[in-house]
Parts: C-alpha cells; structure tokens; sequence
C-alpha cells in the first residue's frame, strides 16, 4: 500500500546540497505497523514528510494505494499541535470544519475518538490543562478525525515520562487492531520500536539509508509478557548493535 522506488531527497545549501534519502526502494503493506530507527540525521523525519507530501522528492517515486480516501495521511509531531484557544472537542474536529463534514456527523466522530483514546471528561478543557501525554492522545485523534487510512507518527512519545510512554505505546498497539490504519513511527527508542512494530526498518546516515528491514514475529496482543519474551530480548539487542554500527 505504501511503494517507494528509487526515493531520493536533497536539500540544497549554500556551497552544495546534502543527499538526505539515498535511493529508497520498499514496499509497506497495508495495515502493518512499522517502526523506523536508526541515529540523529539519517533520513527518518525526511522519509516520513515525504510520504505525507510536505516535502517533494528530488528522484522516484511514492506511491499510496489509499483508494477513495479524502485525505491518505495523518501526521503526529513529537510535540503535540494543537491550537491553544480550542477545547480538545474543537481540536479534533478542526480538520472536519475544514472538510465541511455536517456539525451532527462531525460531533458523533469526534464523540468515539474521544473515547478510542481515552480522553473522556476532558472534551472541554484547553491545551495548557491536559498533561503531555493527554496532549498526545489528543493530536492521535486530530490525526484521526478524517480517518486517514494511514497514520505518520515523528517521535510521538519522546516528550513524555516512561511509564506514561509505556501505558500510550499499549493504547496505540489497542488503537491499531480497532482501526486497522497503517502506521509508521519513527522513534530513538529501540525497545518501543521492538515493541510496537511489525516490521523495524533500520536506517543508517550520510546519506540516509535503509540499511536493514526486520519482521517482527512476537505474538498479539503485546504487553507484559512480550517483554519478557527472550525473542523481543534478541531482537532489542540486535537493533542496538545495529545502531552502534551505524552511529
Ligand atoms: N529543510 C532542510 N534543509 C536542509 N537540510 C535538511 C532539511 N531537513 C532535513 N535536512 C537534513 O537532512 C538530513 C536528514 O534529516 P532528518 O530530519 O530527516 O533526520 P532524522 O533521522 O529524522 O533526524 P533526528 O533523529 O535527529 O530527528 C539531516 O542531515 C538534516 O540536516
């Protein structure tokens, strides 16, 4: 559903250009929850804004296999944006006013996303009244408004304390199997990545690279146990021997 051929970006800077994507060629299917790696600089945000279309390539191509849908992508940043003076209600259904999505439609979606992420009793408060990871499962919602069949996460939880981080990298892996988006997360975190992922795309810099895809085959649903599981303990330290090699 996602098929990159050839995917290429530079950017252009005074005295030259940096090649920031080497040439990228992967296939992501449809539904699948992949989670990206890899050291500072290699590529991962740029890959990500590319698939979402707020950067152009500069060679080959992204192709998205979204069907109908009215927009193919959200997008969570590492900082939740949300604007300051709306209620969380009015965040979500921000991106529904926009489309022009009836006020009767637009208030029963953003009704279930308040609940898929467990944000009921706070519809009215502001921004600056919700903790950061409340903040977080706002933007999820936003992201989710207008049911994108595809869901960009840039180091979604790498503001937030541990175990609030763990309790919402559960509520993302719960989010997932209800709704069936396909996800790809980028995150420093190579146990989250073990974690959430179905597949961990290992990236490596100058110029980025995907250097090694791994299938993750730890059962569903994930939770206490997987971390326990001398599988997702392998695979952890494969992942960080991969990153010391490419740092
Ligand atoms: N708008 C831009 N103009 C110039 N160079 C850029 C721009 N955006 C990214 N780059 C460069 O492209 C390379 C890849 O950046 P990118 O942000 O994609 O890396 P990353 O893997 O997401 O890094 P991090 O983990 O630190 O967020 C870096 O060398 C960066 O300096």
């Amino acid at each position: 559903m996602i098929t990159t051929s050839g995917l290429t970006k530079s950017f252009d800077l005074e005295g030259g250009s940096i090649l920031a994507l080497a040439p990228l060629d992967h296939r992501i299917e449809k539904g699948s929850f992949v989670s990206i790696v890899g050291p500072s600089g290699c590529g991962k945000s740029t890959f990500l804004r590319l698939i979402a279309g707020l950067e152009d390539a500069s060679g080959g191509t992204i192709k998205l296999d979204t069907g109908s849908a009215k927009r193919p992508v959200g997008f969570v940043f590492q900082d939740a944006v949300l604007l300051p003076w709306k209620t969380v209600r009015d965040n979500i259904r921000f991106p529904l006013d926009t489309a022009g999505v009836r006020r009767d439609e637009g208030n029963r979606i953003v009704g279930e996303l308040i609940d898929l992420v467990g944000l009921t009793g706070f519809e009215d408060a502001l921004p600056k009244q919700l903790s950061g990871g409340m903040r977080q499962r706002a933007a999820i919602a936003r992201a989710l408004s207008d049911d994108p069949p595809i869901l960009l996460m840039d180091e979604p939880f790498s503001a937030v304390d541990l175990l609030t981080r763990e309790t919402l990298n559960d509520e993302l892996l719960r989010i997932w199997q209800r709704t069936g988006k396909t996800i790809l997360l980028v995150t420093h975190s190579v146990e989250e990545a073990a974690y959430l992922g179905g597949e961990v795309m290992v990236m490596s810099p100058r110029p980025g690279r995907l250097k090694k895809t791994y299938t993750v085959d730890l059962p569903h649903p994930r939770g206490e146990a997987t971390k326990l599981d001398p599988a997702y303990h392998q695979l952890v330290a494969e992942l960080r021997q991969d990153m010391r090699e490419t740092d």
